[in-house]
């Protein structure tokens, strides 16, 4: 029988950390609500939950980064909606923080959950803030809980 290793989706005994971009506010705050929301609802001590707030998302991987790097965080969740505009910048915005998001969970080894909408309008955000598309901070808060606890179990 092979032995399976795999998280839980509970938070019970977890510390998360949580870096959201104020950039789009009306956007991420709403990301952030439902990743809270989620953690709570998966046991996760509200006193173990810290939020660091930034000013847009390309400033995401280097506070992401501080935090891993405490060692007092099970796992860091991103937050962020960077919604295309008129000019280039949303492609040097995007590549960045999914590279820089990427690079802290990897030179660090605590899981680094990338929560940030890149969406072409904002009816895409949207869609993915709480509306019909779901909640993506809320899909991050689960794939934090899992990822923490899988890793606690590898020794
Ligand atoms: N256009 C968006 C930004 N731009 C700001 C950058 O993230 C950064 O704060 C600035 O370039 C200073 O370094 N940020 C978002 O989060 N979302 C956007 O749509
Ligand atoms: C993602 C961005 O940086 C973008 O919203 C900025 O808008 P613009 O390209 O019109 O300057």
């Amino acid at each position: 029988m092979a032995n399976i290793l795999e998280g839980y989706l509970n938070g019970k005994d977890l510390k998360i950390g949580i870096v959201v971009a104020r950039f789009n506010e009306f956007i991420t705050s709403k990301l952030l609500s439902g990743a809270i929301d989620t953690l709570r609802r998966h046991e996760t001590n509200e006193d173990d939950i810290d939020v660091a707030w930034v000013p847009g998302a390309f400033e995401i991987p280097v506070v992401a980064k501080k935090l891993a790097q405490t060692g007092k965080y099970d796992a860091v969740i991103c937050l962020g909606a960077v919604i295309r505009g008129s000019t280039t910048h949303y492609d040097y915005v995007c590549n960045e923080v999914s590279k820089g998001v990427a690079q802290v969970g990897m030179s660090t080894g605590v899981p680094t959950i990338f929560g940030v909408v890149t969406t072409e309008n904002i009816e895409q955000a949207v869609e993915r803030a709480g509306t019909k598309a779901g909640n993506k901070g809320s899909d991050a808060a689960m794939a934090a809980m899992e990822m923490a606890s899988l890793l606690k179990k590898i020794k």
